[in-house]
């Protein structure tokens, strides 16, 4: 069992003062949240965006925790030990790592940071992985997965206690790898601390989560940090990589950021190390050849779309750093099956195709719109939302791409969460109104009746996208989250308009 004296992770915290209580207490477990607190507790106290930990301080007392790590002043419970420090979140990610033992250290850490195609590209890499033998932990927004072992997630990137515990667990149950998505929330926000990259991979750089980031520049700052910090850390043995599409423009700025470790760069349209040519895109999967430092690849994969091709070569790079035979790689490569949610064809036996895609972006719902363009016969039906409490500036370029890109657009809610859907598709229907020609769009609030509508349109050789919720099975409404899931109601009102 994890435990460490209360005494030794304060020594961690230089600018820490004790307030009350003693340090002679032995902390079997660590947590930020009050309702997790049991007997032997540290809690640690965070002002959130909602609500303030340090008002569950008696709370998290009443459950049996013996101190509490605080940056304000707090009443103090009898006989609690309250220590204050200048910023608890600094605190709680110097302390983590130590108390779960750095399990990062006993492990090969890929991550996987870019706007788009994170899920997707570890997903590729834990195949890769797993198919040349090895045992692999990933972690991401669909779920974590230790070996073959599923565990639910909350975050993309779970913040530091959480994932320094999923890291402790993929440690003792011998993962040679950790293949995980980092969002740019965890960097902004230091959930990453105490994670010893040694693989870094940047997918790419498109807007979204302004409304965190406020700019394209502190977004693209975020990013890097993955890449200063593979950089800086040199505690562990084993050769490091960089593994970057040089496409993007802000590749430049992860090259700059990762000093001095190996870079393997990829694309299509620059002198990469790793360059994809003869590219077909198909329904069903593309083809292509991939040049590589160790030999050229011909591929006939079961994904596709031209952003599929740039996740199959970022994931060709952390295989080459890794030392993967060739032959390996393209048996692996070739028998990838696409990720839930991601171009899922959701296929009841019907004349018109449809498809559920997570394209929550511009740049996401654009190249999935023009995968689709490069080879449908009848016409494109999109169906569409923006999240609410999210990036609101997304929403007039979604409608205005998928208006211009789409013979039907159909706007609908995503997760609304506390913004009035209303609003959000009247944002929304800004941007439809200025990439319509000819075409024609709806809007219709409910979800289910968007669908519905879609698939009553429909006409044999037609293709209907339903984008922006992908492998989600709710809706997270202003006072509730519903089930609700894309390939269900796709599926039941194909059947029930036969
Ligand atoms: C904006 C944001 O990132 N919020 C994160 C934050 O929650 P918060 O600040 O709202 O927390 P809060 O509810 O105000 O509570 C403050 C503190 O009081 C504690 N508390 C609260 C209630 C109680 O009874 N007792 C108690 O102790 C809470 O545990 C917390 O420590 O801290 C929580 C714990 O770490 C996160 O789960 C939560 O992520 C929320 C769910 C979220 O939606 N985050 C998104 C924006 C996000 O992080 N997304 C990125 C990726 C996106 C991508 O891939 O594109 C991600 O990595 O998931
Ligand atoms: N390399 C890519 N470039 C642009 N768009 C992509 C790329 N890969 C996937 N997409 C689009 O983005 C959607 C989300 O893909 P994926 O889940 O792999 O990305 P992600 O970065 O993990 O997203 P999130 O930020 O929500 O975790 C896909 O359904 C597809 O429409
Ligand atoms: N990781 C992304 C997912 C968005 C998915 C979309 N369905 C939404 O709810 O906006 C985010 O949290 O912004
Ligand atoms: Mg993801």
């Amino acid at each position: 069992m994890i435990a460490k004296e209360l005494k030794a992770l304060v020594t961690l915290l230089p600018n820490a003062n004790v307030i009350s209580g003693e340090l002679a207490h032995r902390i079997e477990h660590l947590v930020y949240d009050s309702r997790a607190a049991q007997a032997n507790t540290l809690f640690v106290c965070l002002a959130g965006a909602k609500v303030d930990g340090h008002d569950y301080v008696a709370k998290a007392h009443e459950q049996g925790a013996v101190a509490a790590l605080v940056e304000k002043d707090v009443a103090a419970p009898d006989g609690m030990t309250i220590i204050k420090v200048p910023d608890t979140r600094l605190a709680m990610q110097s302390i983590a790592p130590y108390f779960f033992d750095y399990p990062a250290q006993k492990l090969r850490m890929i991550g996987v940071t870019g706007t788009n195609g994170k899920t997707t590209t570890t997903y590729l890499i834990r195949h890769i992985l797993q198919t040349a033998g090895y045992r692999v932990g990933l972690i991401g927004t669909i779920n974590s997965y230790i070996g073959d072992r599923v565990l639910p997630v909350k975050n993309t990137t779970p913040d530091v206690i959480d994932l320094q515990s999923l890291l402790r667990q993929m440690a003792d149950a011998q993962m040679d790898y950790v293949v995980m998505e980092v969002s740019s929330h965890a960097l902004a926000l230091g959930r990453v601390a105490g994670c010893e990259y040694d693989v870094g991979v940047f997918t790419n750089l498109t807007q979204d989560h302004l409304d965190f980031h406020k700019t394209l520049e502190n977004y693209r700052c975020a990013k890097a940090q993955l890449f200063a910090m593979l950089a800086s850390q040199h505690g562990k043995q084993g050769s490091k990589a960089a593994i970057i599409n040089l496409d993007d423009p802000a590749g430049q700025t992860m090259i700059q950021a990762v000093g001095k470790v190996k870079v393997l760069t990829y694309g299509i349209h620059q002198t990469t190390d790793i360059l994809a040519q003869d590219i077909d895109v198909q329904a069903k999967g593309a083809s292509c050849r991939v040049r590589t430092p160790q030999g050229d690849l011909a591929l006939q994969l079961k994904i596709t779309g031209i952003f599929n091709i740039y996740n199959m070569m970022a994931a060709c790079g952390v295989a080459l750093a890794e030392n993967v035979p060739l032959a390996t790689l393209r048996s692996a490569l070739e028998s990838f099956r696409s990720v839930a949610g991601r171009f899922e064809i959701v296929d009841a036996v019907q004349s018109f195709s449809v498809i559920v895609d997570y394209a929550h972006t511009p740049d996401g719902l654009e190249n999935i719109l023009r995968t689709v363009g490069q080879f449908a016969k009848g016409r494109i039906i999109s169906v569409f939302g923006c999240g609410g409490d999210r990036d609101k500036t997304k929403r007039p370029i979604m409608g205005k791409l998928a208006a211009a890109m789409s013979d039907i657009v159909i706007a609908t809610s995503d997760n609304p969460r506390s913004e009035d859907p209303v609003q959000i598709l009247k944002e929304i229907e800004v941007g439809i109104k200025e990439g319509l020609t000819t075409n024609t769009y709806e809007v219709i609030i409910e979800r289910r009746e968007a669908i519905k509508r879609a698939i009553s349109l429909a006409q044999p050789d037609d293709i209907v996208i339903i984008a922006g919720k992908g492998h989600e099975t709710y809706q997270i409404l202003k006072d509730k989250t519903i089930h609700f899931d894309d390939r269900e109601v796709a599926r039941e009102w194909i059947q029930e308009m036969k």
